[in-house]
């Protein structure tokens, strides 16, 4: 043999260099991953190591970069059945290193051709263990991920680092930014009681607005005989109360899921208030318990890094439980932890305040962060969390039979006496 030089075949072309630029001023360089681009958005990181297809297409990571700290990523490939979702709603995505193949029977594609399929811009190679630690010590911020045409400048060099960062940072901030009409349903639609009560009466009507909401929301409540309304973020209350039986029959409202910073969202809270004016049983979760914090008359605030990933512990103080439980969050209910308080929001109608005494009934156990609210004189309860658990696991379906048990009695959810107690016994506001 004296050459092959000759008769290879040309070598592939290569990924060709992507570059990550914070809005600290902070530069990662790596490859092209998924299409090719310019891309923007508040970089977060995600602690899970499994569910990518499940975070990619979760509606509530509009506008924001995931990182992925699980080092190897795509292994599983894509499949038509785990999106939560008709779309990849992240802005972009930060890998460590790509799986070279996919290895999964369940699997249709690999989850590179599906993120240039769908235009969402990626880099490979990027040292997202360091990455990660400066988000932990700095804070989530903005970020462009830059790779193909968009960082190429005059003379066919690569554009200055000034350049991209100029652009990082007159994109658009998180805080303040009101999400949720960007991401939800255009047309109301149903779903049905569906498994063993499939074609059965209902156990129960409820009405879910989306907010970004996920597809597996609205199944947990099929599965327990609940038809489900999903209507549009825009909805009125009267529109909600339209739709939920006339005959007193078991009902409710729920508010999913969804982007954005819930101070901004000045509508679902009004709209929420309505519901519960009316006494109509109410279960929010994640953006639904930051709006049921806001309606009540707390404040949100932002979290420094947020919590996102499917291995959070969360202990349930109306039965003393722990539960491992899946986030995406970086916002977070400004309420008393350790009280029975009284919701701070109030129109004079009544010396107890408008809905009476509130509980933080789920807490985050790493960092003591609000991680539900349970109100005791009205029939409303949320959670900051994904009892949905896709992707995450299970532990938390029993707030799917919370929701069904309140709309069947009408009565505010019962906490005993000893978990009230254990609050510690004081009445604060
Ligand atoms: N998953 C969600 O509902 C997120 C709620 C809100 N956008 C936050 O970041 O905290």
């Amino acid at each position: 043999m004296t050459t092959t030089a000759a008769t290879s075949p040309a070598p592939a072309p290569g990924p060709g260099p992507a570059v990550l630029v914070l809005e600290d001023g902070t530069v990662a360089r790596g490859r092209a991953y998924g299409a090719r681009g310019a891309t923007f958005g508040e970089i977060v990181f995600s602690t899970g190591m499994t569910g990518y297809q499940e975070t990619l297409t979760d509606p509530s990571y509009h506008r924001q970069i995931v990182v992925m700290t699980a080092p190897h990523v795509g292994n599983t490939g894509v499949n038509d059945e785990d999106p939560e979702s008709g779309r990849i709603w992240v802005s972009g995505y930060v890998l460590r290193d790509p799986a070279r193949r996919v290895s999964s029977w369940r699997a249709d594609r690999s989850l590179e051709d599906e993120l240039a399929a769908q235009g969402v811009v990626g880099i490979s190679e990027v040292d997202t263990r360091a990455l990660t630690r400066h988000l932990r010590e700095l804070g989530v911020m903005r970020a462009g991920v830059f790779s193909g045409d968009s960082l190429v400048g005059a003379g066919g060099l690569e554009r200055p680092v000034a350049e991209l960062l100029a652009e990082v940072q007159a994109s658009p901030q998180m805080a303040g930014a009101n999400l949720a009409p960007e991401v939800t349903t255009a047309q109301a639609y149903v779903v049905e009681p569906a498994g063993e009560f499939a074609g059965a009466e209902p156990v129960a009507t409820v009405v879910a607005v989306d907010l970004g909401i996920k597809a597996m929301t609205p199944a947990r409540l099929a599965e327990r005989g609940v038809r489900v309304h999903v209507v549009p973020q825009s909805a009125t209350i009267d529109e909600v109360a339209a739709l939920l039986p006339a005959d007193g029959a078991p009902a409710g409202v729920f508010f999913s899921n969804g982007p954005g910073d819930p101070s901004s969202a000045t509508h679902e809270i009004e709209l929420l208030r309505g519901v519960l004016d009316r006494g109509i049983p109410f279960f929010g979760i994640c953006f639904g318990n930051q709006l049921l914090g806001r309606a009540l008359g707390y404040g949100t605030y932002k979290l420094g890094y947020g919590h996102r990933g499917i291995n959070q512990p969360v202990m349930d103080r109306t039965t003393g439980k722990v539960e491992v439980t899946a986030h995406n969050h970086g916002f977070a209910v400004d309420a008393p932890v350790d009280a029975v308080s009284t919701a701070p929001y109030d129109d004079e109608r009544s010396d107890d305040g408008r809905y009476g005494r509130v509980i933080v009934s789920h807490v985050g156990l790493n960092d003591r962060v609000v991680e539900g609210l349970t109100a005791l004189d009205v029939p409303a309860f949320s959670v900051q969390y994904h009892p949905e658990a896709a992707a995450g696991p299970h532990d938390s379906a029993y707030l799917f039979d919370r929701f069904v048990a309140l709309m069947t009695s009408r009565e505010p959810v019962t906490v005993p006496d000893e978990a009230l107690a254990a609050l510690s016994g004081q009445k604060e506001n």
